[in-house]
C-alpha cells in the first residue's frame, strides 16, 4: 500500500520537524488501514521506528507499507518513507494481532464498521 502525507503545525517537536510520536502514530495508522484493507482487522502489539532523518513539517513523503509475513493470527509488517528524492528517512517494522470486531467495541464507541 502506498499513501503520501505531509506533516504540519500540528505535529511540530523540534522547530519545522515532525514530532517522533507524531511520526509514529501516522505509521501505525497506516498499518492498521493496510490490513483493515486486506480483510485482516488487526491491531498492534508492538511496534519499532527508525528515525534515519528528520521529518519536515510542509513537505510530501511517500509512505509504503506491506506484509511481510504471517504466522497464524500474527502479522509482520514493514513500512518506509522516502522523501520526493528517494531518500529512506523513515522505516517501521510491526507486529499486529488479528482481532474479532468485539475488540474495538470494547472502548464503547458506536463506530460502524465501513467498506474498504
Ligand atoms: C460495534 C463494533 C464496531 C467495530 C468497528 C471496527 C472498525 C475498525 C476500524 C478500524 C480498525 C483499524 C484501526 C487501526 C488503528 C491503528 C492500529 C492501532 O493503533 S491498534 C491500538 C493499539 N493496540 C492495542 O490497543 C492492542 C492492545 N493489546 C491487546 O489488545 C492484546 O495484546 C492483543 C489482542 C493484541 C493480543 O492479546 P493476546 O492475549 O491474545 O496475545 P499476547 O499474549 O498479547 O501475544 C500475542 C502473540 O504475540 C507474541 N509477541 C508479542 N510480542 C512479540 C514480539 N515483539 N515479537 C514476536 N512475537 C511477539 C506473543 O508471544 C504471542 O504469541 P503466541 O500467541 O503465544 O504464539
Amino acid at each position: 500500500m502506498r499513501a503520501r502525507h505531509v506533516f504540519d503545525e500540528r505535529h511540530v517537536g523540534a522547530p519545522g520537524i515532525a514530532h517522533g510520536g507524531a511520526v509514529a502514530t501516522v505509521l501505525d495508522d497506516l498499518f492498521g488501514f493496510l490490513l483493515y484493507l486486506i480483510g485482516e482487522p488487526a491491531v498492534t502489539r508492538h511496534l519499532e521506528v527508525g528515525y534515519r532523518s528528520p521529518v519536515l513539517l510542509g513537505t510530501p513523503y511517500l509512505l509504503e507499507a506491506g506484509v511481510q509475513r504471517r504466522e497464524g493470527r500474527k502479522l509482520f509488517v514493514r513500512a518506509q518513507g522516502t522523501d520526493e528524492g528517494g531518500a529512506a528517512v523513515v522505516e517501521a517494522s510491526a507486529l499486529f494481532l488479528v482481532v474479532g470486531l468485539e475488540h474495538f467495541a470494547r472502548g464503547g464507541g458506536d463506530a460502524a464498521p465501513v467498506a474498504p
